[in-house]
């Protein structure tokens, strides 16, 4: 009678502190009321079925504040134990669902809304699309097939989509090209847009700068949103022995050749260690070890490789920074074969071209689309590392290096002219290093295909914007300017057909889309892909 009564008491407090939105006050007034539930368990009234009844309903109660919190293994503690006094349990059967549809694992979350809504007969609406929703994840993160298209379609009104974690046919080895300490690498061929990764940011931070011009406060907004960042990200970390494991699996930029090389499966959703239990040895949190890695491991939102897609996209004195806990194993390249798209908090890993078995998977941190020289300042500037790929050290050892480090001080529309010349007629060079210095003469050539008059001017002497797009993406795979330059130049051959009373020359869609299959992967069908490429040049 007295926990009645108390129980009474609780309820009341509760419904307060619920409408102050205070939960972890409310977590608080459970835990007090959960001891004393204890108790009264492990004395005489062990057994009794009223107080069992409390004591399930108040750690349900919990669990749920714990929820809304992102304190999953609380949370999903909590469940258990309710569970263990009433398996069929509406209220916490329905959280336990939410809980392990958060932790990514979609079966066992369809499973738990499954046996919530037998004893209803299977009428209720909420559950039956809780189970939907279960279900097309799963399919995703079986599948790696992602269609975004209606999003595209609609103008990325709403928020993003829901997308599962995905691991396609990649693995995590040793690097020897690129990185020295591990990398991620492909098991099978792969054609260029499929695919690779999906994962889900441990904590992404984002806010707006202040104009450009007013350096000191810009700086000032990024310190705060770095701050706020890390400590959300600490948070998390604390409340989860998963994610500080696995964040602790990464590199702190200090000897990478010793660091161990983790199994895939571990980020494989369903299938690595997903509960707290399940994983062995305790960590403490060690806060300066925390930021090392932040440092080496943090993506940007706005990088140049990353398009945004959707409203909260690059520009606008936007700044986001996230931690990808998969992506964080894959190096940098200026020879790159993958790209990185940002949806909501889903970093989407695709191959930007075509890339075999056993090769290793690559994105550029930076924008690659630049000269050796402008490439090395900025990884020495942001990344202080020196890269080691293919690109660069062939630019690096050429025998002509010295004439062009000579040419790329000065990026006018000629320079890509003299280099094609170069090219053909005096250094001997493999078509794959002549995509190599076209991309680092991007600048060049896109200099050359900016107005109609240039392209007059230059036309005889440069690749059309088609086939030097093409060589440009062996090189660094798709790119969204060099799209752009290619989109914009199908338009102006249109434009001048029409004006010659030409018969309309079909545009050459089969290679406009591998194009930007390499830019936009899969995830939009052909119709969608063609809006985006159209929204690239309006
Ligand atoms: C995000 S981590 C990549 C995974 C890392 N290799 C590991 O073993 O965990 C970034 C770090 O990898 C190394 N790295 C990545 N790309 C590189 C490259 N192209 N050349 C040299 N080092 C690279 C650098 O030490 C960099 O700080």
């Amino acid at each position: 009678m007295l926990m009645e009564e108390e129980a009474q008491q609780l309820r009341s407090r509760a419904t307060e502190l619920l409408l102050l939105d205070d939960w972890e006050e409310y977590i608080r007034l459970y835990t007090r009321f959960i001891s004393l539930c204890l108790h009264h368990v492990s004395g005489d009234a062990g057994g009794d079925p009223k107080l069992q009844k409390i004591l399930c309903g108040a750690l349900s109660n919990r669990a749920e504040a714990r929820l809304r919190l992102r304190d999953l293994p609380g949370a999903a503690g909590d469940c258990d134990r309710a569970l263990d006094l009433d398996p069929s349990h509406l209220k916490t059967l329905i959280c336990k669902g939410k809980i392990l549809l958060g932790l990514d694992r979609y079966s066992s979350a369809a499973d738990c809304f499954r046996r919530a809504l037998a004893p209803l007969g299977g009428s209720d609406t909420a559950l039956r699309g809780l189970i939907d929703r279960c279900q097309k994840l799963e399919a995703q993160s079986k599948t790696g097939a992602f269609d975004l298209s209606q999003w595209v379609l609609d103008g990325f009104k709403g928020d993003p989509p829901e997308l599962a974690e995905y691991v396609g046919p990649v693995v995590i080895r040793r690097s020897v090209g690129c990185g020295g300490g591990r990398g991620l690498f492909a098991t099978r061929n792969i054609e260029s847009g499929t695919m690779l990764v999906v994962t889900k940011a441990v904590v992404i931070g984002r806010g707006i700068l202040p104009e450009p011009g007013n350096p000191m406060s810009s700086e000032g907004a990024r310190l705060v949103m770095w701050k706020d960042f890390v400590a959300r990200l600490l948070d998390a970390a604390s409340k989860c022995r998963r994610t500080l494991r696995l964040i602790y699996l990464l590199s702190t930029g200090e000897d990478e050749e010793d660091l161990p090389v983790p199994d895939i499966r571990l980020f494989v959703p369903e299938q690595g260690p997903s509960r707290d239990d399940e994983l062995s040895g305790d960590q403490a949190l060690d806060t300066d070890r925390i930021l090392k890695i932040l440092d080496v491991n943090c993506l940007a939102d706005d990088a140049v490789s990353a398009k945004v897609l959707g409203k909260n996209g690059g520009g606008g004195g936007y700044h986001g920074v996230g931690l990808w806990l998969l992506a964080s194993f894959i190096n940098h390249s200026c020879n790159p074969n993958a790209r990185r798209l940002h949806v909501g908090n889903h970093l989407l890993v695709h191959a930007s071209r075509d890339i075999k078995g056993g090769e290793e998977i690559t994105f550029p941190y930076f924008d690659v689309l630049m000269p050796l020289r402008k490439r090395r300042e900025t990884m020495a500037g942001t990344w202080g590392f020196c890269c080691r790929c293919r690109r660069c050290q062939f630019e690096e050892a050429a025998a002509y290096a010295g004439e062009l480090r000579e040419m790329e001080e000065s990026m006018v529309p000629e320079m890509a002219a003299r280099l094609e010349e170069a090219m053909a007629k005096r250094w001997v060079v493999k078509s794959k290093e002549k995509a190599f210095l076209r991309a680092s003469f991007w600048e060049a050539y896109t200099a050359t295909y900016a107005t109609e008059r240039e392209v007059r001017k230059w036309e005889r002497r440069i690749p059309a914007e088609m086939a030097a797009a093409e060589s440009i993406a062996e090189a660094v795979g798709g790119d969204e300017r060099v799209l752009r330059v290619v989109v914009e130049g199908v338009k102006r051959k249109e434009g001048e057909g029409r004006r010659r009373g030409a018969a309309e020359a079909p545009v050459d869609e089969g290679r406009l889309m591998k194009m930007a299959r390499g830019v936009y992967g899969k995830v939009a069908k052909k119709q969608a892909a063609m809006r985006i490429l159209l929204g690239a040049i309006s």
